[in-house]
């Protein structure tokens, strides 16, 4: 991949502490963010058991149902009774709150190199143009486990290694069983995403730490995008909303609710389903008094395979939408960089 990414030196947080008015390169232009309204109306996607899923009776349909609506309409859900209690994810986001509130210089033994995506930084800067989002970030590979670079994994605080890898663990596990129920949901064999996905996926994690911002009427946490992944996992904040779907050219906001996990496909996931689940576009507004912390882990099929419609979804009433694409996340970037919307790169 060969990404230019301009180096900039100084923290959101930083900012945040320093500066009243902070500088017109976070400013949202034109029709980049809509009206930045907090208040907007709840997102009304469904909670999905991820026990009932696996599980052979009734209920099971009636969960796989809930899942192809809320995924051909919004494109996200919440899980439970996904394996981990709530003691454990108050653990997951305890040692992110405790990374970032490390002192800088210590944060800064684990920052991004120039014209590399891993490590802790800020908004990739990508273009002149481009508006910076509000926010930090610990970006890191979760697996292939041999492709970690454990330079770039914090050894403070001290359980922080150990917490992430168990998380990992656990979301490859609800991962598989997802892909599966998706293709379940819509009558094809179990392992018709699966197959496209690979055996030597990619999975991948960023921390955002959105400090309070002086301008939430003028600057998002971050702008509008669809996730290049298959499917995203989020571990919202505990107390502090931020999250918004668009939906019909209007933004909802996401509850939160503190046990769950909240799933949204990514671009990948629409193209191998022809369009039938939606890679839902979605931004995060700022506001002026507390931080936000968050987790986003993507799972992203193996480079190497090629992504296309499953044929059985490929009919004469739905005709093919999306061409083959290989190594989906570069052309994601690319496209992003022009300011375009990376799957249109996939269209026919
Ligand atoms: O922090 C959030 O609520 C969402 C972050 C997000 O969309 C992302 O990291 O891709
Ligand atoms: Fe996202």
């Amino acid at each position: 991949m060969d990404i230019k990414i301009e180096f900039q030196p100084r923290s959101v947080q930083e900012l945040a502490v320093n500066v009243k008015e902070p500088p017109q390169k976070f400013f949202v232009k034109g029709s980049d963010g809509g009206v930045l309204d907090s208040a907007v109306p709840l997102v009304d996607v469904p909670v999905v058991d991820i026990g009932l899923l696996t599980s052979p009776s009734s209920s099971s349909l009636q969960e796989l149902e809930k899942l192809r609506s809320a995924l051909s309409t919004w494109g996200c859900f919440q899980i439970v009774n996904h394996g981990m209690t709530s003691g454990f994810l108050d653990k997951v986001r305890e040692v992110a709150e405790q990374f970032f509130a490390l002192p800088m210089a210590e944060k800064q033994k684990y920052s991004r190199q120039e014209d590399s995506i891993e490590g802790y930084g800020n908004d990739m800067v990508l273009s002149d143009q481009q508006t910076i989002d509000w926010t930090d970030r610990l970006y890191l590979t979760l697996s292939p486990e041999d492709q970690r670079q454990y330079i770039f994994w914090p050894q403070n605080p001290e359980a922080f290694r150990e917490v992430l890898h168990k998380y990992t663990i656990n979301l490859k596990q609800v991962n598989e069983i997802l892909l599966k129920a998706m293709a379940k949901s819509l009558s094809l064999h179990d392992d018709s995403f699966l197959n496209q996905y690979g055996e030597k996926a990619l999975i991948t994690a960023r921390y955002n730490f959105y400090p309070p911002c002086p301008r939430p009427d003028l600057i998002l946490g971050v702008k509008p995008h669809a996730d290049g992944s298959a499917i995203t996992f989020l571990l919202q904040d505990k107390h502090v909303e931020g999250l918004q779907f668009l939906k019909d050219k209007e933004w909802f906001r996401v509850p939160i609710i503190s046990h769950a996990l909240l799933v949204n496909v990514g671009d990948q996931i629409e193209i191998m389903s022809n369009g039938i689940f939606k890679s839902p576009v979605h931004r995060v507004v700022t506001n002026s008094e507390r931080d936000r912390i968050t987790l986003a882990v993507f799972c992203i099929p193996d480079s190497e395979n090629e992504i296309q419609p499953l044929d059985e979804l490929v009919t004469e009433a739905k005709p093919r939408l999306y061409r083959k694409v290989k190594d989906y996340v570069s052309l994601y970037f690319q496209y992003y960089q022009q300011g375009k919307r990376p799957i249109e790169a996939a269209l026919i």
